[in-house]
């Protein structure tokens, strides 16, 4: 594994690699990239370039589909951070129900005063503030992070809803009994004194807190975005803000307009960044990009199938990311027997338009066989 890092990659993560495995200085001598928030977007890869691990939850800086054309496979690594991002968003519960900000600038801008004990007494009613206890929170999307939160709320004594029509059985099983489930995110909001996003910001999710769903919520409702800010329409929000409909917007995504809204507490990305979240989505992304090198498995893709081979068993592994089109594992069994090979192990799975095939073959065989077959788009052979 030679990993060119696109972002700072926790090095205690890194220095678990040994032998041939490691990183480089440049993308021209790597066959992997690990990256955090690094856009991606614009990027063309090398041919080099196998796969992609991003150290964290969202891939919306990558381009998915793009690097699925080149045969690029791209990780994530899924639940590694939720704590840190749970955490965070406790905190931001009581930052929007409390004026810590507030009080803690005042006791700052008075540190001179001989008598700031006696004065801080008087001052403390400007920065009173309301319980959670008792609360009501929307939780939108009940994946890693959005599960977490939710039955971190109901520990704290608060009423808890929660929406994601996707929601998986797993996560299902995790949820607390307590938390009432719907399918209808205004229904979801309607009685909520807190909405806290929970969602990936894709095609499909982008503006989805728009004027029609903040509508729908009470008026003082304090909204909480530790998501992506495209989820949320922002011309909305700054007027719901300015009219007072909602009274507080606490945010993990700083840009030019939301700056200028406001009653609003904006953080600068800071969900991830705990050493231990670093160091979890680190291992676990470099965990799955050795897997795919040496073994040619598939853990956490968002963009191919899962593929779970175990190790070769036989003279070669032939890994190839083709086309999800009909046919082709037969050219791919042919072209073994006409190189006078069996077939030890074979599996295939697909992921809508891309799927990928394994072959593990008694003989060894060449890649330069299946180059040039219908949909075939990257062929390894280990
Ligand atoms: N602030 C940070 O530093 C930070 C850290 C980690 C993740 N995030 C963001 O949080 C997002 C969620 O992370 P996660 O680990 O919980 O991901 P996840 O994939 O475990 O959960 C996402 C959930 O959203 C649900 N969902 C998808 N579309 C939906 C829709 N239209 N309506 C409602 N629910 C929908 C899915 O069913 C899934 O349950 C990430 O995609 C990322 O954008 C931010
Ligand atoms: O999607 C994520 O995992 C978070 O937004 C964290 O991003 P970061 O790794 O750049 O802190």
């Amino acid at each position: 594994m030679k990993a060119f890092c696109l972002n700072n990659i926790s090095k205690v993560a890194l220095d678990t690699l040994k032998g041939a495995d490691g990183t480089v200085d440049t993308i021209e001598a790597a066959d992997s990239i690990l990256v955090r928030s690094a856009e991606m977007k614009e990027m063309d890869l090398p041919e080099n370039i196998l796969a992609v691990a991003r150290a964290g939850a969202g891939v919306n800086n990558i381009p998915l589909a793009k690097y699925a054309e080149k045969g690029v496979v791209v990780f994530n690594t899924p639940g590694a951070n939720a704590n840190a991002v749970k955490e965070l968003v406790l905190a931001a519960l009581l930052l929007a129900s409390r004026d810590l900000i507030g009080g803690n600038e005042w006791v700052k801008a008075n540190a001179n005063d001989e008598a700031i004990a006696k004065t801080a007494e008087k001052a403390k009613k400007n920065f009173a503030g309301t319980e959670i206890f008792g609360k009501t929170i929307a939780v939108v999307g009940l994946g890693a992070i959005g599960i977490l939160v939710a039955n971190a709320c109901i520990d704290l004594g608060m009423k808890v809803v929660g929406f994601d029509p996707y929601l998986s059985t797993a996560n299902a099983l995790k949820l607390n009994s307590k938390v009432k489930y719907t399918t209808d995110l205004k229904d979801a909001v309607k009685t909520a004194d807190f909405v806290t996003i929970h969602v990936p910001a894709m095609d499909s999710t982008k503006g989805m807190i728009n004027e029609e769903v903040i509508n729908e919520m009470k008026k003082n409702v304090a909204i909480l975005n530790f998501s992506r800010d495209t989820l949320v329409k922002e011309d909305a929000l700054g007027a719901a803000l300015e009219a007072g409909n909602v009274r507080k917007y606490v945010t993990d995504f700083a840009n030019p307009k939301v700056v200028t809204f406001k009653n609003t507490i904006i953080l600068p990305h800071l969900g991830a960044s705990t050493e231990e979240a670093e160091d979890n989505c680190a291992v676990m992304a470099i965990a799955e990009l050795k897997d795919f090198l040496e073994n040619g498995n598939i853990k956490n893709s968002v963009n191919y199938p899962a593929m779970a081979a175990g190790v070769k068993n036989g003279a070669s592994r032939v890994t190839i990311a083709h086309k999800n089109v009909p046919g082709v594992i037969n050219h791919f069994t042919k072209v073994v027997a006409d190189a006078g090979a069996n077939i030890n192990t074979l599996l295939s799975q697909s992921k809508g338009e891309f799927a990928y095939t394994v072959l593990d073959t008694d003989q060894p065989v060449e890649a330069k066989l299946f180059n040039g077959l219908e949909g075939v788009i990257r062929v390894r052979v280990i």
